[in-house]
């Protein structure tokens, strides 16, 4: 057995485990990092790189054919083939040579295997062929392992050979038939990208289409997906799978209905990777979700830090905002937490110190890339009425704004933005339309600096672009004083 020292070591090189080695580094630390697949994690090969690229050119085609002179120059159909190529080149053809490379520019350690906590402060690597090297951290262990698709038990399900989102991500074939089981995020995204590549997709969902964003926004996404030809149920569940000797995949619903795929993708939330990173030398419980203090360390079952706080998590696996851009977030501010550690600095975590990861509670973006696009920040009516406080939506036709008119015949879409009655600031802003993406970060940055509403009117949108929606909601919501 080898043994290392170094003061981090870091289990998982996804986006996360890589900012927080990252970061450690530029503060003088030495720091090893572990990783049993691919250098880049989950987003780089399986997650958001591919689906966006498998949903992009269909977005271009659709943005075209909604202007004449530019519909009159689209002769020919979508081309999977070319779809499917050009997201191949954004998995990097999932090989990890350039993420490798980076991280030995940055100067970070790289131990390739499968990492397990054995005892305070030190992780066991285990290679490919059963080797293992000891790493002790002089300072800080990071658990950065991401998730897993969670795949429910469900009759035949596991026999019938499913795909997950990895799957769907990286498949080389367009299905003819495609089920998709879930209605959240991924389920949205796949139904709409393999309609757009010729699949005829039949998406099952028990909480409805996209539960967690405003109601007018995911009633757009679902009218359009019936619109491509997706069949929906929307308060269904699957009892059982059989795939049958022709390969078919043959779905029972819990009402009764019966149908068939050649392909099932199982999108219904995900795993903690914890199984197996040993938790169970630390006290804690295999396969749980780590939750974490203010600084991001883990917490024992008695809620305070493990140890004398030696472990931190972040990103994914601990689950406070499970997307690339938030996870990066906390590991910028985690690194730095790691380095004033090391050398006695104080550490700021305040609401919006340094050292917080304070936007996970308040503004967190994302961007639904299904037809017509959702971005969303904040909370919604509702889950700001759930957080008991007290607020004032109002929303508007996205379609009658100059510059959304212009920007496509025929445009329809809708935004809303949710208003803290007792501070007079915004909370929470949703936009569903196409091309509305680049909205989203105005909205962000006034939630996260707690602009008051009176100042907001002092911000104004240039003519005649879409944006002019935030004179348009401001005026529906009037004057503040
Ligand atoms: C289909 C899909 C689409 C998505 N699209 C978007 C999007 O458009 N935008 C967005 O912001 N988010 C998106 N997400 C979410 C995004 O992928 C995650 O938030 C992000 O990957 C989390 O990064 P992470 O570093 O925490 O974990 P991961 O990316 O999962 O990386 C964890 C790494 O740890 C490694 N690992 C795990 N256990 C061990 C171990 N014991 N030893 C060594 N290595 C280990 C894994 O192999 C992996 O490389 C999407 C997710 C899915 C499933
Ligand atoms: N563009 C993006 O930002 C993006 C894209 C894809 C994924 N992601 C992230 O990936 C994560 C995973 O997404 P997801 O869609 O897998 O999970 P999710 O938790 O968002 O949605 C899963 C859905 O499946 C439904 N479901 C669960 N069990 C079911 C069953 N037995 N039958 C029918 N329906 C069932 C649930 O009601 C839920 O709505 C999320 O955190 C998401 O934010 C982000």
């Amino acid at each position: 057995m080898n043994e290392n020292l170094f003061d981090v070591v870091v289990i998982g090189a996804g986006p996360v485990g890589e900012n927080v080695a990252d970061g450690a580094v530029q503060g003088g630390l030495s720091v090893a990092i572990v990783e049993s697949e691919l250098v880049g994690g989950e987003c780089s090969y399986w997650a958001c790189m591919p689906t966006k690229a498998l949903l992009r050119d269909a977005a271009a085609l659709r943005a075209a054919r909604a202007l004449p002179g530019a519909n009159s120059a689209v002769t020919g159909e979508l081309d999977p083939a070319a779809v499917l190529a050009r997201r191949d080149a954004f998995a990097s053809h999932w090989h990890d040579d350039g993420q490798v490379a980076w991280l030995d520019g940055a100067g970070v350690a790289l131990f390739r295997g499968v990492g397990r906590i054995s005892a305070a402060r030190t992780v066991e690597v285990t290679d490919a062929v059963g080797h293992t090297t000891v790493l002790k951290a002089r300072q800080a262990v990071v658990l950065a392992t991401g998730t897993s698709a969670r795949v429910p038990h469900i009759s035949g399900l596991s026999d019938a050979a499913p795909w997950t989102s990895r799957e769907a991500a990286s498949a080389q074939a367009v299905p003819g038939r495609l089920a998709i089981i879930g209605g959240g995020v991924v389920g949205a995204e796949m139904a709409t990208a393999y309609a757009a590549l010729g699949s005829h997709v039949t998406l099952i969902a028990r909480d409805g289409l996209l539960p967690a964003v405003e109601p007018f926004a995911s009633d757009l996404v679902a009218e359009t997906l019936k619109a491509h030809g997706v069949t929906l149920h929307l308060a269904a569940e699957p009892t059982g799978f059989r795939r049958d000797e022709a390969r078919t995949v043959q779905l029972t619903l819990v009402d009764g209905t019966t149908l068939a795929a050649d392909e099932v993708l199982v999108a219904t939330g995900r795993t903690p990777n914890t199984a197996t990173v040993g938790l169970d030398h630390i006290g804690l419980t295999p396969g749980d979700w780590l939750r974490v203090d203010e600084s991001l360390r883990v917490l024992g079952a008695d809620g305070t830090p493990v140890g004398d706080g030696w472990l931190y998590a972040a990103g994914d696996v601990n689950r406070r905002a499970p997307l690339t851009h938030q996870g990066k977030y906390q590991a910028r501010a985690l690194g730095e937490t790691i380095v004033a550690r090391a050398s006695g600095a104080l550490v700021d975590t305040s609401p919006w110190g340094r050292h917080a990861a304070t936007a996970d509670e308040h503004a967190v973006p994302q961007v639904i890339f299904t037809d017509p696009e959702i971005a969303t920040v904040g909370h919604t009516a509702a889950s700001a009425e759930a957080a008991g406080i007290r607020v004032r939506a109002v929303e508007y036709d996205l379609g009658a704004v100059a510059g959304a008119a212009l920007h496509a015949d025929g445009y329809t879409g809708r935004a809303g933005m949710i208003v803290d009655e007792d501070r007079k600031v915004l909370v929470g802003f949703t936009v569903v339309g196409p091309d509305v993406a680049e909205l989203l970060h105005a909205a962000t940055i006034a939630i996260a600096a707690e602009v008051p509403i009176d100042r907001l009117w002092h911000a104004v949108p240039a003519y005649p672009t879409i944006s002019e929606i935030w004179l348009r909601l401001l005026e529906t919501y009037g004057r503040t004083a």
